[in-house]
């Protein structure tokens, strides 16, 4: 499903090339969960965002679906990611003037879906999170682990078949990080979502089914 061969990208500063990631190797299949690690700086965000086609890289492949994504243009690449991917953020991401609900039914303004399917949808997640009774609340309203919950309820709104998750239980205590660890496990093993974690816990990383390292722009092991 994803595939990225020989894969760099860097940046240039006074003369000086910095690679931000350097020669990747990668295959993640469907239904894989897995955890990336390694020191702060080491690239992870990086890599999440090449993965999500959220950034461009500068040598080397990536095939998503056997699809080359560096002979893409950009707007194949926004409905690549927005027919598949679904992101979730350290800092939640939320817009703030909008409600719960609001918030979660955003990725659905941008598919052609009447309004009737949208609101069944929402609907849905609101009762699957246990957030109904929070529908009309705006995100300061919110406890962090709950706006982690209506972070992960956008996510999976549009149906995607790969979350990714930048430290998505960072700004969590750890009762609130487990309970998206059980979400994770739970989507990955009946739904059989793919999911791409970062993060700096051991604990959490054990949730995958593998753990690649990063150090220095570069897969370890
Ligand atoms: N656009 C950019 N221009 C220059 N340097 C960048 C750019 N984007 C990232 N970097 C640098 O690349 C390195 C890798 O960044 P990245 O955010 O991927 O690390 P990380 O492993 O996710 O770190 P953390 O755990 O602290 O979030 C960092 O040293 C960062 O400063």
């Amino acid at each position: 499903m994803i595939e990225l061969a020989n894969l760099s990208k860097w940046v240039k500063a006074g003369g000086n090339q910095t690679f931000l990631l350097k020669d990747i190797n990668l295959k993640i299949d469907k239904g894989d969960f897995v955890s990336i690690m390694g020191p702060s700086g080491s690239g992870k965000s990086t890599l999440l965002n090449v993965i999500g086609m959220l950034d461009d890289y500068d040598e080397g492949q990536y095939l998503f679906d056997g699809e080359d994504v560096g002979g893409l243009k950009e707007k194949a690449k926004q409905s690549l990611h927005k027919d598949h991917i679904g992101f979730v953020f350290q800092a939640y991401h939320l817009i703030d003037e909008l409600t719960v609900y609001e918030n979660i039914e955003t990725p659905l303004l941008y598919q052609n879906m009447k309004s009737a399917e949208r609101k069944a949808i929402v609907a849905d997640m609101l009762d699957r999170f246990q957030m109904v009774g929070k529908k009309d609340l705006f995100p300061a309203q919110l406890s962090g682990g709950q706006q982690q919950l209506v972070g992960i309820a956008r996510a999976l709104v549009a149906n995607p078949d790969i979350i990714l998750a930048d430290e998505p239980t960072g700004n969590l205590n750890s009762k609130q990080g487990e309970e998206i660890m059980d979400i994770f496990t739970r989507l990955n093993k009946e739904d059989g979502v793919t999911i791409i974690q970062v993060t700096h816990s051991e604990k959490n990383a054990a949730y995958g089914h593998r753990i690649i390292n990063l150090l220095d722009a570069r897969i370890e092991n």
